[in-house]
């Protein structure tokens, strides 16, 4: 946990003083972790902080892991063009929302 208070604040997401290999996607590094996103520890804002924190955060972390969750249950899902899963292009395209730079093309197939 860093900058609770004074101090500017900034963005630490990409910190290598903070989080090991930072611009590696690695989800399972927050297996044992009990980092909170809702603003409180400034390593991790996905949400932002303070009185401008996002309002849609209860909505957002509760419906993710639901829409997320069931389209992983309920259903197959195949790279197009025949990429295994470690070969996908993961660049980022700058922009008001940082979005992928290729687009994820994938087809559900039913169980
Ligand atoms: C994963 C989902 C979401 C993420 C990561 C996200 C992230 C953010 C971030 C970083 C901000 C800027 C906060 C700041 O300036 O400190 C923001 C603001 C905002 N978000 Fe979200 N958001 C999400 C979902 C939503 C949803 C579902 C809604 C509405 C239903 C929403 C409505 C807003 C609004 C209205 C603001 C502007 C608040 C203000 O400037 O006072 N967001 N969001």
């Amino acid at each position: 946990m860093v900058q609770r208070s004074g101090g500017p604040m900034v963005q630490r997401g990409r910190d290598s003083s903070l989080w090991k290999d930072p611009l590696e996607f690695k989800p399972e590094r927050f297996w044992e972790s009990d980092i909170d996103v809702r603003g409180r520890d400034f390593e991790l804002i996905p949400f932002g902080v303070g009185r401008r924190i996002c309002p849609g955060l209860p909505l957002a972390i509760r419906m993710i892991p639901i829409a997320l969750g069931s389209l992983i249950n309920t259903l197959n899902w195949k790279l197009d063009g025949g990429i295994a899963p470690k070969d996908l292009a993961m660049e980022e395209k700058f922009g008001i929302t940082l979005a992928k730079a290729q687009p994820l093309l994938a087809t559900p197939i039913p169980l």
